[in-house]
Formats: structure tokens, sequence, C-alpha cells
């Protein structure tokens, strides 16, 4: 068998586009202009390449971009006074501290600092207690991206067995919880677990998330299942650096019946996700109709 590949950079492109429609109807309409405030602190390389392509796709859908990039030693104090500043401007909808912060920096507190209705992460606490007891919440953006790829692949997946590989408060407890919502069965498992590969045998839709390069290979999936791969590892091969998931691609592909690809997969969901929550969180401040579709 090969695997039908899930083109996320396609999906997200479409995601984006629905973005754009609202923005532009929130603007003609209700002259509304949602805004994203974005705060980089340090100098990560990584999170450079993601802050810069946030603030790129932010403005190409039509919303306003604040972006605040702090120096690696910046203090707690001024941090958090920065967020209370974003908190309290009606011009920003939604606020995203990129992750991960220095280690100086108490990630917890930072979150939580932020107003949940501006948290277009899905990372503060009465976002987490929200969904995970399936109210309106705001989402984070990874696990919403790939419920957005398998809802549009198999339609409905209630009853269906989902493993997810993987426990981080960013991706695997929240993909839980999401495909709980959608009535799937459910298990969490990790690097850990014993015998990973038979737990992974049993699923019909498998999401790897446990940030380790190539870990889950062909004989570890069920033949037809449905394979989500959410790691994003830079290796070196060859003397070049190449980008792979946690799924070892051409033997997983042999056996699944779907599988998202590394890059072009789950990756551009995230972004096209956020935009899909400051969209959200601006119709929300404004008591406004959400859009059909941008949200669980
Ligand atoms: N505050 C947050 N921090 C982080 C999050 C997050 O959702 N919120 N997620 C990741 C990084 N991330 C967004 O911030 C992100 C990761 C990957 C991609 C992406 O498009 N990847 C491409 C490959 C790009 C590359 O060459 O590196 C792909 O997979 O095709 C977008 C966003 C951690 N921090």
């Amino acid at each position: 068998m090969t695997a039908t590949i899930l083109d996320g950079k396609e999906f997200a492109a479409r995601v984006r586009a629905k973005v754009a429609d609202h923005v532009t109807l929130l603007k003609e309409k209700h002259s509304v202009t949602p805004g994203l405030a974005v705060v980089l602190v340090g100098e990560d390389p990584a999170s450079q390449v993601y802050v810069r392509s946030k603030g790129k796709l932010t403005v190409e859908v039509g919303m306003a971009s604040f972006e605040h990039k702090l120096d690696a030693d910046t203090s707690e104090a001024d941090l958090l006074a920065l967020i209370a500043r974003l908190n309290a401007d009606p011009e920003v909808h939604g606020i995203l501290v990129q992750l991960p912060l220095p280690s100086h920096l108490d990630s917890d507190l930072v979150i939580n600092s932020i107003d949940p209705s501006k948290d277009v992460d899905g990372f503060h606490i009465s976002n987490v207690g929200l969904l995970g007891t399936g109210q309106k919440s705001m989402v984070p953006c990874t696990p919403l991206g790939c419920l957005m790829l398998l809802r549009d692949h198999h339609g409905n997946l209630s009853g269906l067995n989902a493993v997810v590989v993987g426990r981080s408060n960013i991706v695997g407890k929240p993909m839980a919880q999401l495909l709980l919502g959608d009535s799937c069965t459910v298990t969490i498992a990790h690097s850990r677990s014993k015998d990973l590969p038979a737990i992974c045998q049993g699923a019909d839709i498998l999401v790897a998330a446990v940030g380790r390069a190539a870990m889950v290979r062909g004989d570890w999936i069920k033949p037809g299942a449905t394979v989500i791969d959410v790691g994003i590892n830079r290796i070196e091969r060859d003397g070049k650096t190449k980008l792979v998931g946690d799924v070892h691609f051409d033997s997983a592909a042999q056996v699944a019946g779907a599988i998202t690809p590394v890059p072009g997969g789950v990756g551009p969901m995230t972004i096209a996700c956020l935009l899909a929550n400051t969209v959200t969180a601006t119709c929300r401040a404004h008591g406004l109709a959400e859009p059909e579709g941008l949200t669980v």
C-alpha cells in the first residue's frame, strides 16, 4: 500500500484564505481589524524563523501584526509588564509568547499572565481547563491543525482508535482531548510506555509528537491507518541539515492509508490555526458571530 499524502501546506493555504475573507468582513462591516501581538525573547534561530513567518502571514490575511523582540536577558518583570500592556490594548486581540523561553523565565507564570480571551495559543490554564471539560475555549494551534486534517480526511472520527505518542502540554495532551471530543477511543503513550510498537499497531489514527527523529517505523503501523507526524527534528545527513519528523516516512508510507509529510504537513497548519484563533478571539471580543470551520 502507498499512503495518500495529507498536504498540510495546501490545506493551510485554504484555511488562511478563509481567515482573510473573514478579516475583510470584519473590517468592512464592523470596522474591526484583528490584531496579533507576537513576543519573542532571545535569538533562538528556529523561533526567529517561526516569528518572522507569523508576522508575514498575519499581514497577508489583512490583520495588524505587532512584533515585540526582546533581549535574551530580559527580566521576568519586564516581560510581564509588556504582557499587561498588551492585555489592556484594544487593538490587540491575540497574544502569543514564542516558546521555548530562555531558562531564567518561568513559562507557566508568563503564559498564565496573558488574558485568557487573548490567549490564541490556548496554553493558559483557563483554556486548558475549558478544553478538558468540553467547553468553548481557545484551542492550541498544532492539535487544532491536526484535527482539521483528520476531519477533512475521515469525515467522522467517532469510534476510531487513536493513539497519541507524546504527552506535552502544547501537543500531546490537547490532541488527546480533541480526539476524545470527537468520540475516538484515545490512548496517550510516550517514550517510556511499555511495548510502544504494540500500542501503535492498534491505532486507526496515530499521532506522533514525541520529538525523536524517525522513531515510528512502518512495522509499528496498522495497515491503512492515518498517521499524523507532528515531529520537527533537524538532523545532519551528508554534511547537510535535513528536517525529519517523528515517523520514518519511507517505511510508514508503505503501510499507512494516509500520512502527513515533514515538512509540509502539520507545521504550516500551526500558523494557519494561529490566524484562525485570532479571528475567533476578535469575534468573541466584539460579540460577533464566529466563522464556520475555523475552530472546533
Ligand atoms: N508559542 C508557541 N510556541 C511554539 C509553538 C506554538 O504553537 N506556540 N509551536 C512550535 C513552533 N511553531 C510555531 O510557533 C512552528 C513550528 C513549525 C512550523 C512549520 O511551518 N514548519 C515547517 C518547516 C519549517 C522549517 O523549516 O523549520 C513544516 O513543517 O513544513 C510552524 C510553526 C514551538 N513553539
